[in-house]
């Protein structure tokens, strides 16, 4: 028995044990009140215990320790949205969307709720706890942002007080559970090595067996369940003759769904994601809240200042782990956490750790212009615009107007200055604006990486969700890749993430984008940790570089499950990029593709096309098709003319600098002998060209839909925003496209010098 999870740090976990996984605290025993030294500020009493899935436990009269409530902070991405936002807001596509409620959107969002801190979650004092005063005084508590010099004992001390006396509390609560839990298993569990009888003899008249086993008998329930994981872990020794793994996995699937409460399609989709033992443990995390965490802005602070103010207060802090140098777990507060003077003046922000993991990956620079596409409420728009250090510009949009309103707040309380809050659907994108240094499509999701703080979604997410999420994933991955400026000197990325660890919502999504933009691939995240992406699970085989996508598991990291791909896109747009997927899977090479093992191409995840092209090899072939060198000629030369007008020279005078006559030589050229390397020139050079066509316009970037009052106008600005030049169709492979827009070179881009 391990300690509790709020007090388990966050990140790199020890090897999963079952023994160590959270034991339901209906389970545990009575508190031992004798040994513990108990806090006037810890209130015990008996408590009812309640069955997983939420419904009392019939009967059963353990009590547990009671918690020791904490004032729930306003939670920050709670305060001003309403459950029953109108689907209007959401436009293109999430209508009738099962998205989770999207108060719990993006485990991401800072909306841990602050009653469930609970006394007996404050337990253990295992090794990963950072509390010793040698770890102290060898400053590895603070991080390398900090003065380690400066890592004062009057910092940590009160806070080691309080930190050690709860965890003797802790440990005894915890040895008392571990103890019972031993008994009780060397009561009821088969001896190892024996074959457990798990499966039913009796059959029903269609043959289906019958459980005799009462589903409300918890405790039996259990019990199978672990019987069940030890035959499927060891089945040629253990499996029972003429039985099959697969009915033990049946076994195992409704035993599950029967103590934790979850629907049968939800609870299958993801025990197929894990082995039996690992399934286990994940949906057993997922009745255990993740611990409290806060970001230190730091526009307005630093975390060692921080830290030291909150613990003058009484709360009970440490850092998140050496992976964040801005997080702070919380193990105790005595005061409401989303009210102290800190939190007002916006000095943090309450926010799950895992949220920190995609800005983290994104890597923002000073400086650079970046898209938040579904920002609100916003712990990551204001986490990228921390680490610009107000410098340059973030677009923070998002489609609910409701949840812009709660952006703006966080922006304003965090003192955020670069952001402009947009409320489009970000499949509007880059018709909106485009060429951006870096994109965030922190996507909607159905939130099953966030079960332990919705427990909602075990029941209410259908068939339907998880066809209907998916398709707007893939809509938006698109819409982020293409709002990127791939010739961007410092950037030209995209971090694509969700709170959901469904393969639907993320490999799928992310092999699409492969398929139908060959002008991006995957690269390493920077994150120090998580497991890698699957690049072939249950019959679908992804691209082998999708192992550089992370996946976060509640019961791994102790963290809300979650999913991180970081894309680079190295070339522009396909112009034709529209008519490839219409045309899509027809033909042509697999190289971003997947297959089933099978070989047959699957939804979602198959289809097109063209190859991947490095950046060295762009001259081997015109990957999209869809570059015309003449027309590509004649504006390079128009813009050559206009330079040269605007210089005070005659263009019909002089040459074109580049060497090409007025007359373009490429059209005397004959189509066998251009250059490659004429077409990536004119890939370069287009842009310039349109500017010099002066069509980038000075305007207000669009709050289209004002967004609040006073705070709306303060985060307005005016910018030069891209327009798009319509190109006369053309002929690909053969056919015509539909006239094409091709992104403009915008003028009012504030660049780092
Ligand atoms: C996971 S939440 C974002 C959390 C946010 N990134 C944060 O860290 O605070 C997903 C957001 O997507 C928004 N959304 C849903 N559909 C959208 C669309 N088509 N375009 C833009 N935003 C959308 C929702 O309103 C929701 O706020």
């Amino acid at each position: 028995m391990g300690k509790g999870r709020r007090m388990i740090k966050q990140g790199m976990p020890a090897p999963l044990d079952e023994s160590k996984v959270t034991r339901k605290r209906k389970d545990a025993p009575p508190a031992p009140e004798a040994p513990i030294k108990k806090r006037k500020t810890v209130t015990k009493a008996p408590k009812k215990s309640a069955k997983p899935n939420g419904a009392e436990a019939g009967g059963r009269s353990k009590a547990k320790p009671v918690k020791k409530v904490a004032p729930k902070p306003p939670s920050d991405d709670e305060v001003s949205f309403s459950d029953d936002e109108s689907d209007g807001d959401l436009e293109n596509g999430m209508d009738g969307v099962n998205v989770t409620g999207l108060d719990a959107l993006g485990s991401a969002s800072e909306s841990e709720d602050l009653d469930e801190l609970e006394a007996d979650d404050f337990g253990g004092s295992d090794d990963d706890v950072m509390d010793s005063d040698e770890e102290l005084k060898k400053g590895k508590m603070w991080s390398d942002d900090e003065d380690d010099d400066e890592i004062e004992e009057k910092l940590t001390a009160a806070n080691i007080e309080g930190l050690s006396r709860k965890l003797d509390m802790e440990r005894a609560i915890e040895e008392a559970e571990a103890q019972a839990e031993l008994e009780e298993a060397q009561m009821q569990t088969n001896i190892a090595g024996d074959r457990p009888k798990v499966l039913e003899d009796d059959e029903d008249e269609q043959g289906r067996p019958i459980t005799n086993l009462e589903t409300q008998d918890l405790q039996l329930l259990r019990t199978r369940l672990s019987d069940t994981i030890r035959v499927l872990d060891d089945f040629k020794n253990l499996g029972e003759e003429g039985r099959s793994r697969a009915e033990y996995r049946a076994q195992m699937l409704k035993d599950i769904c029967a103590y934790y409460g979850y629907s049968h399609f939800l609870a299958d989709k993801l025990l197929d994601l894990f082995p039996a033992r690992e399934a286990f443990a994940f949906f057993e995390a997922n009745e255990t809240p993740r611990p409290i965490v806060i970001r230190t802005n730091t526009l307005r602070s630093h975390r060692r200042e921080l830290a030291q103010s909150l613990i003058n207060r009484g709360v009970q802090l440490e850092p998140v782990g050496k992976w964040s140098k801005v997080g702070l777990q919380i193990f105790d507060a005595q005061v409401p956490l989303g009210a102290t003077p800190e939190y007002l003046a916006g000095h943090y922000i309450l926010q799950a750790a895992s949220s920190f993991l995609p800005v983290m990956a994104l890597a923002p620079q000073e400086h650079e212009r970046v898209l938040d596409m579904a920002a609100a409420p916003g712990g990551k728009t204001t986490h990228i615009a921390a680490l610009m250090k107000n410098t340059g510009c973030v677009f923070a949009n998002d489609a609910s107007k409701d949840r812009a309103k709660g952006l703006i707040g966080n922006i304003h309380r965090l003192g955020v200055k670069n952001t402009v809050v947009c409320n489009y659907s970000a499949l509007e994108f880059p018709k909106v604006m485009g060429g951006f240094d870096r994109v965030l499509l922190d996507a909607p999701c159905s939130g099953t990486g966030v079960i332990a703080k919705d427990a909602s979604v075990k029941t209410n997410k259908t068939e339907q969700d998880f066809m209907k999420l998916p398709h707007l994933q893939k809509q938006l991955v698109l819409a982020a890749i293409d709002s990127v400026d791939h010739a961007s000197k410092t950037g030209g990325y995209i971090v694509y993430s969700t709170c959901s660890v469904t393969l639907e919502e993320n490999e799928q999504v992310v092999q699409y984008a492969l398929n139908k933009r060959p002008n991006v691939k995957l690269v390493d995240t920077g994150l120090v940790f998580g497991k890698e992406g699957f690049t072939r699970i249950g019959g679908k085989i992804f691209h082998p570089s999708m192992k550089m996508t992370r996946r976060y598991y509640p019961h791994s990291y102790n963290v809300d499950g979650f999913f991180v791909a970081k894309f680079k896109k190295f070339g522009p747009t396909p112009a034709n990029a529209v008519l490839a997927q219409g045309v899509a899977g027809n033909n042509k090479s697999q190289s971003n593709g997947a297959q089933s093992s099978n070989g047959t191409q699957q939804e979602g995840e198959i289809v097109d096309n063209a190859p991947i092209v490095d950046d060295e090899n762009e001259d081997e072939t015109d990957d999209f098709g869809g570059f015309d060198d003449e027309e590509d000629q004649m504006y390079m030369d128009r813009a050559e003319r206009a330079k040269l007008r605007r210089k005070g020279q005659n263009p019909k005078a002089s040459a074109p600098a580049n060497g090409h006559a007025k007359s373009s030589p490429k059209k005397e050229q004959s189509k066998e002998t251009k250059s490659k390397n004429d077409k990536v020139d004119a890939r370069d050079v287009a842009p310039a060209v349109v500017v010099e066509e002066k069509k980038v316009t000075e305007k207000k970037i669009k709050a289209k839909k004002p967004v609040a009052g006073d705070d709306a106008a303060a985060v307005v600005v005016t910018e030069k925003v891209t327009e798009k030049v319509k190109k006369p169709s053309k002929k690909v492979n053969g056919s015509s496209t539909a006239a094409e827009t091709k992104p403009v070179k915008k003028s009012g881009k504030r660049k780092s010098t």
